[in-house]
C-alpha cells in the first residue's frame, strides 16, 4: 500500500507565522522513514507546486483574508489529493494551515463521493463569509465543503460534495456563537471534550463512527488538527485551548480509525514550529509523527 505524502507549507488561511513550516519539521524529523518502517511504501510530493501559485494583488473580500491565494493553493491540493487516492494511494496531507482541508476533502470526495469525514480539532472550522469574525479561512473550510452561506465566486471551484450527515466533530471546546447555530440548524454531529469526559473516548470513537458510518462501509477521510490535543502536549498551534484531548485520546481515535481498514485519506494541520521553545516545538512535531503513525497501523502491541 502506499502513502503519498504532500507537503502544503501554507500559512494564508490565518495570520500567525510559521504554520508553512510545519511540513519540513514533520519530514525532517523522520516521518517518510517511520511510514516506511510500518511497511507502506511512501512517495513525497514535494511542496514546490504550490510555491508559484503566490498571488500578487489579493485584497480581503469582505471579510475574507488571502481569499484568492487560498482559493488557488486549495484547487491545486484538490487535485493532488484526488489525484493519488484515484491511484489507489493514501494521500497524507501535512499542513500548513486547516483552511487546506477545502482541498484534501474535495480531493476525497472527489474520487470517493460517499466518504465520511471525521474531523478531531477544538474548533468546528464552519463559520461561513457572514459569520466569521477573524476572516481567517482557515476557520471556514467546512462551510464551503458543505456549500453553506452566501456564494463566493472565487471559490466557485469548490462543489457542496460533503453532506452534513457524513461529517463529525470530536474534540471541541472552542466554538463560535455563529458556529454553534449552524452546527444546530444543520443537525451536524459533534463530540465536544463534555462528551469524551462523560462517555470516554473508547466510547464517543463508537458513536462518531456509528453515526457517519453505522455498516462500516464508507471510506473514512480523517482531518486531525493538531490543536485538538491539550497545549500541554502539543503546544506550538496558532490557536491552543485548553482542556483538549490527552496523548493517548488523541492516539485512540486514530488507531480506532485505522482499526476499521477504511482509511483514504489522512491531514495532520495546525502545527506551528515558529511558536514556543524549541521543547515544545519538539514534542509538538514528535506527537504529530505519532498520531500519523498511528493512524497508519502502528499499534501498541
Ligand atoms: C473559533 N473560530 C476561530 C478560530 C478558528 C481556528 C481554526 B483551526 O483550523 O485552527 O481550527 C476564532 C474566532 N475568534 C473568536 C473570538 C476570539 C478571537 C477568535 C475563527 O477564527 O473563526
Ligand atoms: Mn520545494
Ligand atoms: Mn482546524
Ligand atoms: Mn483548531
Amino acid at each position: 500500500q502506499t502513502v503519498a505524502i504532500i507537503g502544503c507549507p501554507f500559512s494564508a488561511g490565518q495570520q500567525r507565522l510559521g504554520v508553512d513550516k510545519g511540513p519540513i519539521h514533520l519530514v525532517e524529523a523522520g516521518l517518510t522513514d517511520q511510514l516506511a518502517e510500518l511497511g507502506w511504501r511512501v512517495t513525497f510530493d514535494g511542496h514546490h507546486q504550490f510555491e508559484e501559485l503566490s498571488v500578487t494583488d489579493d485584497p480581503p473580500i469582505g471579510k475574507l483574508r488571502n481569499p484568492r491565494f487560498v482559493s488557488r493553493v486549495n484547487e491545486s491540493v484538490a487535485k493532488v489529493v484526488g489525484g493519488h487516492a484515484a491511484r489507489g494511494e493514501l494521500p497524507l496531507t501535512l499542513g500548513g494551515d486547516h483552511s487546506l482541508a477545502m482541498g484534501t476533502i474535495s480531493g476525497t470526495l472527489g474520487t470517493y463521493p460517499n466518504a465520511c469525514v471525521i474531523w478531531i480539532d477544538a474548533h468546528t472550522d464552519i463559520n461561513t463569509p457572514e459569520t466569521t469574525d477573524s476572516g481567517n479561512l482557515h476557520g471556514m473550510p467546512v462551510s464551503f465543503l458543505l456549500g453553506l452561506g452566501a456564494k463566493v465566486p472565487e471559490f466557485g471551484w469548490i462543489k457542496p460534495l460533503l453532506k452534513a450527515e457524513r461529517l463529525v466533530y470530536i474534540g471541541l471546546r472552542d466554538i463560535d456563537a455563529g458556529e454553534k447555530r449552524i452546527l444546530r440548524e444543520n443537525k451536524i454531529k459533534a463530540f465536544s471534550m463534555h462528551e469524551v469526559d462523560k462517555y470516554g473516548i473508547g466510547k464517543v470513537v463508537e458513536m462518531a463512527l456509528d453515526h457517519v458510518n453505522p455498516n462500516r462501509d464508507l471510506p473514512v477521510h480523517l482531518s486531525f488538527d493538531i490543536d485538538a490535543l491539550d497545549p500541554s502536549v502539543a503546544p506550538s498551534t496558532g490557536t491552543p485551548v485548553r482542556g483538549g484531548l490527552t496523548f493517548r485520546e488523541g492516539h485512540y481515535i486514530c488507531e480506532a480509525v485505522y482499526e476499521t481498514g477504511l482509511l483514504v485519506a489522512l491531514d495532520l494541520v495546525e502545527v506551528n514550529p515558529h511558536l514556543e521553545d524549541e521543547f515544545s516545538v519538539n514534542k509538538t512535531v514528535t506527537v504529530g509523527c505519532s498520531l500519523v503513525r498511528a493512524a497508519l497501523g502502528e499499534t501498541l502491541l
